[in-house]
């Protein structure tokens, strides 16, 4: 590896402090920074398509909000992440900071593993037309405004109806995301090397209608009724967008996979232990 890059937290001064340390610690490395972390630190301006063509490992500064960042901000590169958890939870930034630079020397002597983690590709379909077209980690979620009322959500996959939940709001969430709002929802938690998608329901009218687990390369689509109102899709918990009455959102596995650096001295399920606090073995 020749190349390495950093996305820190912003306005994170620790995050800060620790980039200059590795851009000492590896001279005969390129290290990019990210634009706002660049600023910080005063070095060249990089864009963020540069970035991501050139990183041949992408340290993350931060928190599980700054790793999803930077998954979008790789697009479809599947180039591997290293998460050291500068946040508050960390179930994807595993790297502790005091761990950071003895796990970068063994990643940089290629000495590392990689959860290959599924994204989903989902398109916002209006009046027959693709209007939009992204990709998420964790999770697609529709849901209502304060003052909306329950909404009519139809759900399908591969085309066979399945229900029309009625309910606050629908996650359609990955494995990964399985642990994140999903699970708020009642959803499962659905181990990273599964590669399925999680329908689960917000706050259900209806007792029955509960969290699905469908496999990935299916396809599944929720179509709002006509006279829905005050609605909205968001991606990850990072871009917004208002919905129509008649809209449908559809949702299948993307073709990229985001490529974490593994903790070696933490399994998923220790990762779960800890941070949802299930106490010792
Ligand atoms: N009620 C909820 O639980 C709720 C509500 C809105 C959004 N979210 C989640 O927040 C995510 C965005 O995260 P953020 O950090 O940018 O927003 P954020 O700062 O609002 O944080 C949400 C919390 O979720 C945690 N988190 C994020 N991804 C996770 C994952 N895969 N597994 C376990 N925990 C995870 C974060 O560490 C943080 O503590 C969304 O994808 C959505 O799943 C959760
Ligand atoms: N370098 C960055 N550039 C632009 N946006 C960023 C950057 N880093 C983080 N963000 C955004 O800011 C949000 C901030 O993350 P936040 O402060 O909630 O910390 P976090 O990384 O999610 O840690 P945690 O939630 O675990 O404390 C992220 O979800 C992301 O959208």
């Amino acid at each position: 590896m020749h190349t390495l890059a950093i996305v820190a937290k912003r306005d994170k001064q620790e995050a800060v402090a620790l980039a200059a340390r590795i851009r000492e610690r590896y001279p005969h490395l390129t290290v990019l920074a990210e634009r706002y972390l660049s600023h910080s630190l005063g070095w060249p301006r990089v864009e963020d398509r540069e970035l991501a063509q050139r990183a041949e490992l992408v340290i993350v500064l931060g928190g599980d909000g700054t790793l999803i960042y930077t998954a979008r901000l790789l697009a479809g590169r599947g180039v591997p992440i290293l998460g050291v958890n500068l946040g508050s939870l960390g179930f994807m930034t595993e790297i502790p900071v005091d761990e950071l630079f003895s796990t970068l020397d063994e990643v940089l002597a290629g000495r590392f593993k990689v959860d290959s983690r599924m994204k989903l590709t989902c398109r916002l379909v209006r009046e027959g037309k693709t209007v939009l077209e992204d990709e998420v980690l964790n999770d697609v979620v529709i849901n209502k405004g304060a003052l909306a009322r329950i909404s009519d959500h139809e759900t399908s996959i591969d085309g066979v109806p399945i229900t029309t939940y009625k309910a606050d709001g629908m996650i359609l969430a990955t494995p990964t995301g399985s642990t994140a709002y999903s699970l708020s929802a009642g959803g499962p938690i659905v181990h990273p090397s599964v590669d399925c998608t999680i329908l689960s329901p917000i706050c259900s009218h209806a007792l029955t209608q509960r969290s699905i687990v469908v496999p990935a390369d299916r396809t599944i689509r929720v179509t709002l009724r006509k006279e829905t109102a005050d609605t909205y899709l968001t991606l990850d918990g990072q871009t917004g967008h208002s919905l129509q009455g008649g809209d449908c959102i559809e949702v299948v596995r993307s073709p990229n996979r985001v490529n974490l650096v593994r903790n070696p001295h933490m399994a998923y399920f220790t990762i779960l232990r800890q941070k949802l606090h299930w106490g010792e073995r």
